[in-house]
Formats: C-alpha cells, structure tokens, sequence
C-alpha cells in the first residue's frame, strides 16, 4: 500500500481569459499530500480554486504544469492506472434521463472496463438506497435519489480513492445523514481514501481527521482537524441587558464591543476562556441580561483568521 493516496507537486492551473480579459491563476503551485486510508477535507471560499484541483485529479481538467500522483501512479506517465483508482461524485446532478439507475451503473462499469463478472451494480444500489428504483427512469428521480445515484456510479470502479465535490450541499437531514454514513463505512471497511469539498465547517468537523485550506489558487493551512479547529475557537457571545449598562464588563481575554442595537458582544476563545467567565463578567459589572446567544465562528472568520498575515 502507498502511503500517501494522492501525491501533487507544485500544481499549477492558469485558464485563458475569455474575450480580452486577463488569464485566471485558479492554482499557484500547490503542493499537498492525502494520506492513504484517510478521509481529508479540502475547504475553501467560492472561487478558491478547488474544483479545480478536483478536476485536474479526476482527469476532467487539463493542468498547467506541476504534478499529479494518484495512488502512486503520475498521472502523465501512467494514466489509465492513475484514473482507476479514482472515482469522482460530482457537485452537478447531470445524469442521462434515459437510464435507469441499474442501467447507469452498468455503463460506467463499462466505461472503466469492469468485466461483467466483477460488477457490483445491485449491490452498489443497496448500499446508496435505490434498490426500489433500480429500473425506474433516471428522470423521475428526486434530487436526492440523483445524488446518491451520482455516488453509486463513482464506485463502480471500486476506486482507492473517492472525491466528493459538495456532497451535502442544499441536501435534507436525512440524506446527509446517510451520505455520512455510506462514506464512513467505505472509509472504515474498505480502507478507501476520501476526499470531499465543503463549505460546511460542521461537516469537516464531524467527518475530516484532515483538512487543507486553500484560498486564490493557494494552500493556505494544512493540519488535522483538532488542530485547526483548536485555531478556529474563536465564540462571540451577545448579550441584551435589560437597561443600557453603567460600565462594561472587563475579563481578561474576553474583548467586548456595544453594537448599535444596544447589545454586547464578547468576544472569546472557547479554548482559554468558558462562557462561565464570561458571563460571570457581565453580572460583576452590574448588568441584568433579558436575553443572551452564543455565535460560532464561521469558515469566513475562520478564514480571515488563518489568511491574516499571508
Ligand atoms: N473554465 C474556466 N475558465 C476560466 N476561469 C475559470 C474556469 N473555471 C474556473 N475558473 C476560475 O478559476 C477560479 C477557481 O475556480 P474553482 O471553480 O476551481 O473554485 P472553487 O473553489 O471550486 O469554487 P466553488 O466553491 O464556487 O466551486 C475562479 O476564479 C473561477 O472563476
């Protein structure tokens, strides 16, 4: 076994700009290693370029310079193998309306070259949940049927590695849920390497023991998931007192701000400061609380965050 799934080397990916604008650095020389058996994040703002990086991966996106090794195959010296051992479930639901689910999976199997002996088509649609819908037509699918459908047809290939493109985004509770529990499982039984996109930080957090950042074409953090979220502790409690306060609550590590509406916001680190100690501040200073909420940070401050100073 490889050590490391996926191996890029100073990725570069420039697009040609359309009718006289200028051309798009989407990637700046990534350098970035997946560890086998791992499931990794890979988070970053609209437009931070990571669909590009999945695509190059995926072999749907042609880069500019820099390498690529999937599952220790260089993607230029060896592309049949390196594509083999990928599989992608892409972010649009673009599905031919004209087969059926077990229809779809036989000819991506074919696509790949799996031997008809070897194809798993029925049991990929109970693991996803369409066995009912197995000959139904494609279009009579529901969103979340075509998701899952998506996801069947990434592994019909039975790949090392499997690339999520947003598999949650706008998706219901329920199927979250179940896309969760289908990754873990390929995770867990098979070992298989999964690598997903989100925007969701309650995802990375609940599925990544990795996450990289990128933000305008660059890595911009790399760790594991405790370790950046142990960066990303940053709460904001606000507080509505029941009359405008004499003096503001002081504590150390605890930065409070009036906002125009009247409240107080306080601004803490979970890791050194427990909400206790804040609130513990706001009755020293003599203020009665009609209402009080917590924020979390959001990948956006997280962002700010990790991106100050680069
Ligand atoms: N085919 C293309 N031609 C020109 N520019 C492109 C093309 N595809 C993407 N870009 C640009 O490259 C940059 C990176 O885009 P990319 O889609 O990889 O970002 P992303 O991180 O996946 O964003 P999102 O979360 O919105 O999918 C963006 O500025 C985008 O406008």
């Amino acid at each position: 076994m490889t050590q490391n799934a996926i191996e890029i080397r100073d990725l570069k990916k420039t697009y040609r700009g359309s009718k006289g604008e200028p051309e798009k650095h989407a990637l700046k020389g990534i350098n970035l290693d997946i560890p086998a058996g791992s499931i990794f994040g890979l988070l970053g703002p609209n437009g931070a370029g990571k669909s590009t990086m999945i695509n190059i991966m995926a072999g749907l996106v042609t880069k500019t310079s820099g390498t690529v090794r999937i599952w220790g195959f260089d993607q230029d010296e060896n592309p049949r193998q390196s594509r083999a051992a990928i599989g992608v479930m892409p972010q649009e639901l673009n599905l031919d309306p004209f087969f059926s689910p077990h229809g779809a999976l036989e000819v991506q199997a074919g696509l790949y070259g799996v031997p008809k002996s070897q194809r798993r088509s029925d049991e990929i649609l109970a693991m996803v949940g369409l066995s009912d819908k197995a000959n139904a037509y494609a279009r009579t699918l529901s969103g979340g049927m075509r998701r899952r459908l998506l996801l069947g047809k990434a592994l019909v290939h039975s790949p090392r590695v499997l690339v999520l493109d947003e598999p949650t985004a706008g998706v219901d509770i329920e199927l979250r849920q179940m896309l969760w529990t289908n990754i873990r499982k390929l995770n867990k039984e098979q070992g298989m390497t999964i690598i997903l996109t989100t925007h969701y930080l309650e995802e990375a957090e609940e599925m990544c023991d990795e996450i990289a950042i990128i933000n305008h074409g660059e890595l911009v953090a790399r760790d594991s998931t405790a370790n950046l979220l142990g960066k990303m502790d940053a709460k904001c409690m606000v507080i509505d007192p029941v009359t405008p306060p004499a003096q503001l609550p002081a504590a150390d590590g605890v930065e409070v701000t009036q906002r125009p509406d009247g409240t107080l916001a306080l601004a803490y680190h979970a890791s050194q400061t427990t909400a206790e100690d804040v609130l513990r501040a706001v009755r020293d200073a003599g203020i009665a609380i009609r209402d009080v909420k917590t924020e979390q940070a959001d990948l956006e401050d997280v962002f700010l965050t990790l991106t100050r100073g680069h």
